[in-house]
């Protein structure tokens, strides 16, 4: 049976003690985020304020069939875990009544109503008698059900009614702050983790792309030097790690095979390139102007000295100094070099006072300085302070495979500086370039790249005739190594002669042919076949 809730007789609820301990849960429920504690605190004092024996908050489960008993305040043999077991129905049972209405339902005998469920007596041995169930309602609708059990003393009044529905509404707008709390904890979480995850997705991109940047970085820096043989890739791997430091290098290496060309792209690509770059030939510099030439010089410092003049070295401040031959530098200079290296001063020639220079020092040579350090002319402590980081430039006759890409890179340098389209080679020539030495190494093919471009006819091929007689003195036509028909090798020669004949005759193909034995038409004929109607 339902009763109406009664007014207030015993005004309980309506003390001013009741409202107190209102206002004391409110507080708390806002200063807590621990929800737990905060109801198991909660149903204490509403066990003693409401005066019952049990007391319990029922949450609906997912999907909304059952409610459970979340939260409870029951006599200490009442067992807590089996209480979290039960599940209320919403269908017949007085508190699914009260959730699914969202009004106070007041019960003075259980027994006598018929939607009672007696599940929960059962499970826990109790027996409840009279009930007092209020919906914690929110905007949205209910969120659960507070159960007062048993009152202690009299009947459920009105006035209970009143102090339960106040009572729920807090509860209720704890459980939404706790769930809100706990929601925006999981997403935080989430989010946590999904930016942990972006952040580390960041950090390998980063990464990746600092690492292939560095890459391109480091090919861009010595893209400059043609070549793929071994011994080039080598050489420019040893050079990658004196790329961003601030090493001193020395870089050793027969003439024309580069030494300056690298020294240049470890200074642009290196950490010094918004530096200058200081370069001097030390084999260049005349034997009384060393010292001048590096330290500089005061006015007066020496007769012809009419103003003070800067050194290389001073002028190197903050970027690269390159000494190209520097087993050429007499002893008494490589002292005042490697004092420079080691103080980072120097003293201009007539000065007292030091001038500071901060630079970074590549030296370049082709001679063996350990022999030059064994002979006495070169200091073994500036030997050891500038050979930190050596870097050998191999000769090209060992790298003869980097041969054709060069020629290729000079053709189009040379056919832009002459204004020539250069298509490439006639073979016999390549077999000539790849036959020669090069004692000259890249520098002499640069120049004989150059001379043949000067010559050649715009759109025709470099040919034989239009290379060096040094080179093509060491042409052997029957090389054991380059077997080629007879044919072809006559008509080399033949070629060949022709182009040496008409050259020697200025290009008059009158004088060339009666050299040659040959009437004017058949030259004539041959300068066709051999397309050797260029320049001579
Ligand atoms: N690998 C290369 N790729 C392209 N050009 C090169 C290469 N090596 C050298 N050269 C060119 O050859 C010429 C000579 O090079 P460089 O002056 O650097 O040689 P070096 O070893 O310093 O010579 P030296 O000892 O006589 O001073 C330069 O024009 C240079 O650009």
């Amino acid at each position: 049976m339902v009763a109406e809730s009664p007014p207030s007789k015993n005004g309980v609820a309506g003390t001013a003690g009741a409202i107190k301990a209102l206002l004391n849960l409110s507080l708390r429920v806002y200063g807590s985020s621990d929800l737990d504690s905060l109801m198991s605190h909660i149903l204490s004092e509403l066990s003693r304020l409401m005066d019952v024996e049990g007391i319990s908050i029922l949450l609906p489960d997912h999907p909304r069939e059952t409610l459970g008993i979340v939260w409870a305040k029951y006599p200490e043999n009442v067992s807590p875990r089996i209480m979290k077991e039960i599940r209320v129905p919403l269908e017949g049972s007085i508190a699914g009544a009260a959730f699914k209405t969202g009004k106070p339902l007041l019960v003075p005998d259980v027994l006598q109503d018929g939607r009672h469920f007696p599940g929960v007596d059962q499970a826990i041995g109790f027996v409840t008698r009279s009930l007092l169930a209020i919906a914690m309602v929110l905007e949205d609708g209910a969120v659960g059900v507070l159960e007062c059990v048993n009152k202690r003393h009299g009947q459920f009044q009105a006035a209970d009614v009143e102090l339960g529905k106040s009572l729920a509404a807090i509860l209720a707008l704890a459980i939404q702050r706790a769930s809100l709390i706990e929601s925006l904890e999981k997403t935080n979480v989430d989010l946590q983790a999904l930016l942990d995850l972006h952040t580390g997705q960041v950090d390998r991109v980063r990464d990746e792309r600092d690492r292939l940047l560095g890459e391109a970085e480091s090919h861009r820096a010595f893209e400059p030097i043609v070549g793929s043989s071994p011994a080039v890739l080598s050489l420019l791997q040893r050079a990658q790690h004196a790329l961003h430091s601030d090493i001193t290098v020395l870089i050793q290496g027969e003439t024309g095979t580069g030494k300056e060309l690298l020294a240049q792209c470890l200074y642009q690509g290196g950490p010094r390139r918004t530096g200058p770059f200081m370069v001097e030939n030390c084999a260049t510099i005349a034997p009384g102007l060393f010292a001048s030439e590096l330290f500089g010089h005061v006015k007066g410092a020496f007769s012809g000295a009419i103003n003070d003049h800067k050194g290389l070295i001073e002028r190197a401040h903050g970027g690269t100094l390159f000494l190209d031959e520097i087993g050429d530098l007499p002893v008494e200079i490589q002292t005042g070099l490697l004092r420079a290296l080691e103080d980072g001063y120097v003293r201009p020639v007539g000065s007292k006072e030091k001038v500071r220079s901060d630079f970074r020092l590549i030296c370049a040579t082709h001679k063996d300085l350990e022999k030059e350090m064994e002979a006495g002319r070169f200091r073994s402590d500036l030997y050891y302070r500038i050979s930190v980081f050596v870097i050998h430039m191999p000769p090209l006759r060992e790298r003869k495979e980097d041969i054709p890409r060069l020629v290729s890179v000079f053709l189009k340098e040379f056919g832009q500086t002459y204004g020539k389209t250069i298509p490439g080679l006639d073979p016999p020539v390549l077999q000539c370039l790849l036959d020669y030495p090069f004692p000259g190494n890249v520098r002499e093919l640069r120049n004989e790249i150059e001379s043949a471009v000067a010559v050649a006819e715009d759109g025709r091929p470099i040919c034989l005739h239009h290379l060096s007689p040094r080179l093509r003195s060491k042409q052997c036509f029957s090389d054991p190594t380059h077997p080629q028909p007879l044919k072809a090798q006559v008509e080399t020669l033949e070629k060949t002669l022709i182009a040496q004949a008409l050259k020697f005759c200025g290009g008059n193909q009158t004088k060339a042919a009666k050299m040659l034995g040959l009437s004017r038409y058949g030259l004539a004929k041959k300068i066709k076949r051999y397309g050797l109607g260029g320049s001579f």
